[in-house]
C-alpha cells in the first residue's frame, strides 16, 4: 500500500491554478491514486465566456480524466470550484466560501501564476508575489493545515549558473516593491522594470524569485516547501504518454517546426535542454506534500525538479528527434516541409530570419492578396519571431541545479511509493519521450486525427514539388538575367550547351553503331 496515497485519503485539498497545465495533471493524479480523498477545492475564475462549472465540466470531460472517471465515477462531487480571482483583494472569495476554506483545508498546492515572459511588472507582482502573500495569510488562519506547497520555477535564479536548493535573497525587499507599485504609475514602472529585474531576462523569473522570498518571510510556523521545476513538458507515463494542452515551453516551437514556419532558431545545440515531464513534477509535488506534513522539516525545504544533472539531454538531440518524428508522423496542412536548423550567431540568425522566415511569408501574403484573400502570414511570422526571441535566453545557456533534497526524498520513499510516485528522471528514455511528446502535440493539442497522416504526407510531397519548381524557376530567371548582362556568363552558357550537344551526338552515334 502506498503511504503517500493513503496520506491524501480523507483530506481536504486546496489547489490554485487547477485549470492550468500542471494543476490539471495534479488533480488527475490525486483522484486516481487517492479516490477516497474528501474534497479538492479549486480556486477558479470565469474565463472566455465560461462559468466556473462549465470550466470544471470541460476539464473532467477531457481525455486526461478518462481513467479517473472509470476509477472514481463520483469525481465531480469531490471537486468544489470556488470563485476566486487572484488579482483581487481577498481573491474576491465570498464570506461563506472563505469560512469553509479556512476551517476545512488540510493541504494547499499553490500552482497559480502568470507564466508570460512579457507581462508588466505590476501584473506579474500582483499574481506571483502579492497573491502568494495573501494565500499565506489565509493559510496561517487554517487550524487544520498540515502543509503548504508552493510551486516556483528552477529559473527563479537564472542569473546564477549553479543553483542550490536554497532561497536566494533579492536586492529589493518584496514588500518594498509591492508598496511602491501601489503609488507609481504604469509609465514609471515600465521605465524602472529593466533596472529592477537586473540580469534576469523577464518579469516572470524576477517575480517568481520575489515570491519565494515572500514564502520564506511569511512562513511563520507552517510546514512549507517550495518546488522548482525546470521546463515542464508533456506527460512521460501518466495517465498516458504525451499529454499536453498548452503552447508554453517547447510545445509552441514544436508546432512551429512541424508546420514548417520555423526554419532556424538561435540555439546552442550542446546546451542542456532541462525539460521535465509534467507527471514527474506532479509525483514529486505529492511526495513533498506528504513528507512536509508528516516529517515537518524544521525549515522551508526547496526541491529542484530538473533533469539536467541526472539524465541530461541537449537541444541538438531534442531538435533532431523532433524533426525525425515529423518525418514519420507529419502535421496536417503544413506551410512548408519541416526542416529547421540551429544558428549560432546574430548575423546568421538575422539572415535566416529575412530569407527563411520573412521572405516566404511576404510571398505567401502576396499570393493570398492575388487570390482575393486576407494576408496573414507576415503577422503570424512576426509573432513567432517575437516568441522565439523571448525563449532564446533559455536555449543558449546551461545551468546546474543541485538536487540533494529531491534525492533525499527519493531515498525516504518506500519501494511502492517510488513506483507509484516515480520522479526518478534517470529512467527516462529521451528519444522515446520526445517522440511521444511530438505525437501528443499533434493529437491532444492540435487535435489532429492519426487517420489524416497519409494525406499529410501527400501534402508534404506537393510542397516538395512546389519547392523544386520554385527553386528551378528562380535559378532560370537569375541565369537569364546574368547572361543578358555578362559576356563571361554567356561564354560559360555557350560552353555548357555545346558540351551537352556533343555528348548527346556521341551517345546517339555510338548507340546507332551497336544496332
Ligand atoms: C541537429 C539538428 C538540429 C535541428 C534543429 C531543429 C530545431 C527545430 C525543432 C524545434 C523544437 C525543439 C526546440 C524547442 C526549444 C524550446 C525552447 C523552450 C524554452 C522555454 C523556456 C522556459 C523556461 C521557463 C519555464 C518556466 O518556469 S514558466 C513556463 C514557461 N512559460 C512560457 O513558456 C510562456 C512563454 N510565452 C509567453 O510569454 C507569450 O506567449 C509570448 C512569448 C510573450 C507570446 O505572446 P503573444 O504573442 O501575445 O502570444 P500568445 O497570446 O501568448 O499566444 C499566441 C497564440 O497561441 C494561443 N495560445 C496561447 N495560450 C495558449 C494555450 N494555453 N493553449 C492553446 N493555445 C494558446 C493564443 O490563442 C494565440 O493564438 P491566436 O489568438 O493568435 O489565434
Ligand atoms: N509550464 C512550465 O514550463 C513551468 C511552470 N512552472 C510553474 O508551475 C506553475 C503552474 O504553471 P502552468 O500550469 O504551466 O501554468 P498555466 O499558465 O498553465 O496555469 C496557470 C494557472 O494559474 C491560474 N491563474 C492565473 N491568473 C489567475 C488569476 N488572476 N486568478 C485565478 N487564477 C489565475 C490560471 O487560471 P486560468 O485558467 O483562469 O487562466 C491557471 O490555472 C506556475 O507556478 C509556474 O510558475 C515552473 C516551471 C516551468
Amino acid at each position: 500500500m502506498s503511504m503517500i496515497a493513503a496520506f491524501y485519503g480523507g483530506k481536504s485539498i486546496l489547489i490554485t491554478g487547477a485549470t492550468g497545465f500542471l494543476g490539471k495533471v495534479l488533480m488527475e493524479k490525486l483522484f486516481r491514486t487517492s479516490p477516497d480523498l474528501k474534497v479538492i477545492y479549486i480556486l477558479v475564475r470565469p474565463k472566455a465566456g465560461q462559468t466556473l462549472q462549465q470550466r470544471v465540466f470541460q476539464i473532467l470531460n477531457s481525455k486526461l480524466f478518462e481513467k479517473v472517471k472509470e476509477l472514481c465515477p463520483n469525481v465531480h462531487e469531490k471537486i468544489r470550484a470556488i470563485y476566486a480571482d487572484l488579482n483581487q483583494n481577498d481573491f474576491g472569495i465570498s464570506k461563506e466560501d472563505m469560512q469553509e476554506l479556512l476551517s476545512c483545508t488540510n493541504i494547499i498546492f499553490h500552482c497559480a501564476a502568470t507564466v508570460r515572459f512579457d507581462d508588466t511588472l505590476r501584473h506579474a507582482v500582483q499574481l506571483n508575489v502579492t497573491a502568494t502573500q495573501q494565500l499565506l495569510l489565509m493559510a496561517s488562519q487554517m487550524p487544520k493545515l498540515e502543509a503548504f506547497i508552493h510551486i516556483s520555477t528552477a529559473f527563479s535564479n537564472c542569473n546564477l549558473k549553479h543553483i542550490d536548493e536554497v532561497i536566494y535573497p533579492c536586492p529589493v525587499e518584496p514588500k518594498k516593491i509591492i508598496d511602491s507599485l501601489e503609488w507609481l504609475d504604469d509609465a514609471i514602472i515600465d521605465e524602472i522594470t529593466p533596472k529592477l529585474i537586473g540580469d534576469r531576462p523577464n518579469t516572470y523569473t524576477y517575480t517568481k524569485a520575489l515570491g519565494e522570498m515572500v514564502v520564506q518571510q511569511e512562513s511563520g510556523n507552517m510546514n512549507i516547501a517550495i518546488i522548482r521545476p525546470s521546463i515542464v513538458g508533456a506527460t512521460w507515463q501518466e495517465p498516458f504518454p504525451g499529454w499536453v494542452d498548452n503552447i508554453n515551453g517547447p510545445s509552441g516551437l514544436i508546432i512551429a517546426a512541424g508546420k514548417g514556419f520555423l526554419r532556424a532558431i538561435k540555439a546552442t545545440p550542446m546546451a542542456v535542454a532541462d525539460v521535465i515531464p509534467v507527471d514527474t513534477v506532479v509525483n514529486l509535488t505529492l511526495a513533498v506534500g506528504w513528507y512536509t506534513a508528516v516529517h515537518r522539516p524544521k525549515s522551508t525545504l526547496v526541491y529542484h525538479c530538473t533533469s539536467g544533472n541526472l539524465n541530461p539531454c541537449n537541444w541538438g538531440k531534442m531538435g533532431f528527434q523532433v524533426l525525425a518524428t515529423f518525418e514519420k508522423i507529419p502535421l496536417e496542412r503544413a506551410f512548408r516541409r519541416p526542416y529547421a536548423n540551429f544558428t549560432t550567431n546574430n548575423f546568421t540568425t538575422q539572415y535566416r530570419n529575412a530569407v527563411s522566415h520573412r521572405a516566404p511569408a511576404i510571398i505567401y501574403d502576396f499570393y493570398l492578396r492575388l487570390t482575393g484573400r486576407k494576408p496573414r502570414m507576415t503577422k503570424l511570422m512576426n509573432r513567432l519571431l517575437r516568441t522565439v526571441s523571448m525563449l532564446e535566453y533559455f536555449i543558449n545557456r546551461s545551468w546546474e541545479w543541485s538536487t540533494y533534497n529531491t534525492e533525499m526524498l527519493m531515498s525516504e520513499l518506500s519501494p511502492e511509493d517510488q513506483r507509484v510516485f516515480n520522479f526518478d528522471v534517470r529512467q527516462l528514455n529521451w528519444l522515446e519521450y520526445i517522440e511521444n511528446y511530438v505525437l501528443g502535440v499533434k493529437k491532444y493539442l492540435l487535435k489532429e486525427d492519426m487517420a489524416g497522416i497519409p494525406e499529410a504526407k501527400q501534402h508534404l510531397k506537393r510542397l516538395r514539388n512546389i519547392h523544386y519548381l520554385f527553386n528551378t524557376a528562380l535559378f532560370l530567371i537569375a541565369w537569364r538575367l546574368l547572361i543578358a548582362r555578362s559576356q563571361m556568363a554567356r561564354n560559360v552558357w555557350f560552353f555548357i550547351v555545346s558540351f551537352c550537344y556533343k555528348f548527346l551526338s556521341y551517345f546517339r552515334a555510338s548507340s546507332t553503331l551497336k544496332v
